[in-house]
């Protein structure tokens, strides 16, 4: 058995039997996951009991991260990738982490959870210091990385729960009714006994997010859950992501290059961009407070040439062409409205047809990291 990229335990073929009597037969196999975590937080009917369950008006800090930083190379070659940044998650809610490529989402991630070591800052767990009492801290915390995590196709979608729950140090009897639970919430009851090699891509990532949950994680990073799913696999697990955030009060840190997956199930969202925060604030908020119009005009006098001068002007903008024109949207400030509409008079352009749109979070994402260069470009 070796340790892949993202940390988690992987083997070969030939291992997965061993693996298959080990979690599904050996009983005493287990004793010493729990003799390692010493976990008096979980209780034997696989509910987690104490100060590992937050009722929601608790609502307290989940995961505190402070004055985060780290910095990969030296001298000119030294690249800032996270740089002093600080968050709470509260109990019971989803984060979402935005940012453009290399904005330093990943090595926030992986310094959080102990997989890379930053230069400065400190990170908590449900009060416990990460880096001062690893084990601790850990114990409640799971994780889904690159959209995947690894499954082993060849034992059942249930083999796959037990396998996890032990691992990370559960008794897989004593969380039966957790998996069940999480079998029915995620629609997978009537595959618990089918190997995951011969399940749809989607029905996969559903056993990937079940099989992060199955050792009772009260704390879970999500890594684009949502990759390469169809939309309507993806709705349906977004869908079920918020019902367990509420009837399991979990924690959820998810991050995504999916606006529609952030806007749709999360509370919260950092917008991160060369390595810090630039908002941190609840959807409708960054929505409601964004400044942002949205017009979408359809004119006769509009030309390639309009088209393209107003392409190079505005960071959000599309075109269409009509049977004569095109219908243009561009979402920008007030005073880029009323640069838009000079531009347009002065090229005589006839305004046809005008409408106001809502500036979704795409709209948002675009305006505040405009020009935004990876931290090695800086
Ligand atoms: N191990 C490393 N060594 C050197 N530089 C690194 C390392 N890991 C990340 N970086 C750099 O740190 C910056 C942030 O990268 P990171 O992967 O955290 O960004 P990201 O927001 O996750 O990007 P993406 O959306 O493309 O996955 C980038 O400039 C990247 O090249």
């Amino acid at each position: 058995m070796t340790t892949c990229g993202d940390g988690r335990l992987t083997c070969d073929e030939e291992t997965i039997d061993t693996i298959r009597e080990r979690v599904l037969s050996d009983v005493s196999a287990r004793a010493p996951f729990d003799a390692v975590t010493g976990n008096e937080d979980r209780v034997s009917d696989g509910a987690v009991s104490g100060d590992a369950r937050a009722t929601k008006t608790d609502r307290e800090v989940a995961v505190s991260v402070t004055s985060l930083s780290k910095r990969f190379g030296d001298g000119a070659d030294a690249v800032t990738a996270v740089d002093d940044v600080s968050f709470d998650a509260e109990t019971g809610s989803i984060v979402g982490l935005l940012g453009p490529n290399g904005a330093g989402k990943t090595t926030l991630i992986k310094s959080v959870l102990g997989m890379v070591l930053p230069d400065e800052g400190t990170v908590e767990i449900r009060g416990i210091d990460v880096y001062d009492r690893p084990r601790e801290a850990y114990t409640h915390v799971d994780a889904m990385l690159e959209g995947a995590r690894n499954d082993y196709w060849r034992l059942t979608v249930r083999e796959n729960l037990r396998y996890f729950a032990t691992i990370s140090g559960v008794d897989p009897d004593s969380v039966r009714d957790r998996h069940d639970r999480l079998l029915a919430q995620l629609g997978l009851a009537e595959k618990a006994d089918v190997p995951v090699r011969d399940l749809s891509r989607g029905m996969k990532q559903k056993v990937s997010l079940a099989s992060v949950l199955a050792g009772g994680a009260t704390v879970v990073f999500l890594d684009e859950p949502t990759l390469g799913l169809d939309i309507e696999s993806s709705r349906t697990l977004q869908r079920e992501l918020r019902r367990l955030v509420e009837e399991e009060d979990l924690t959820v840190i998810l991050s995504s290059h999916d606006m529609d997956v952030v806007e749709t199930v999360c509370d919260r969202v950092l917008i991160m961009s060369a390595g810090k925060i630039i908002a941190d604030d609840t959807v409708d908020s960054l929505l409601r407070e964004t400044g942002l119009h949205c017009v979408q005009i359809t004119s006769t006098d509009l030309d390639a040439q309009i088209v393209s001068t107003l392409r190079g002007q505005f960071d959000t903008f599309s075109a269409n062409a009509r049977e004569a024109g095109y219908q243009i949207e561009v979402t920008t400030d007030s005073d880029g409205l009323y640069a838009l509409l000079a531009l347009l008079r002065t090229s005589d352009v006839t305004l046809g047809r005008v409408r106001t749109v809502e500036p979704d979070l795409e709209d948002v994402f675009v305006d505040l990291t405009a020009g935004d260069r990876t931290p090695g470009e800086r």
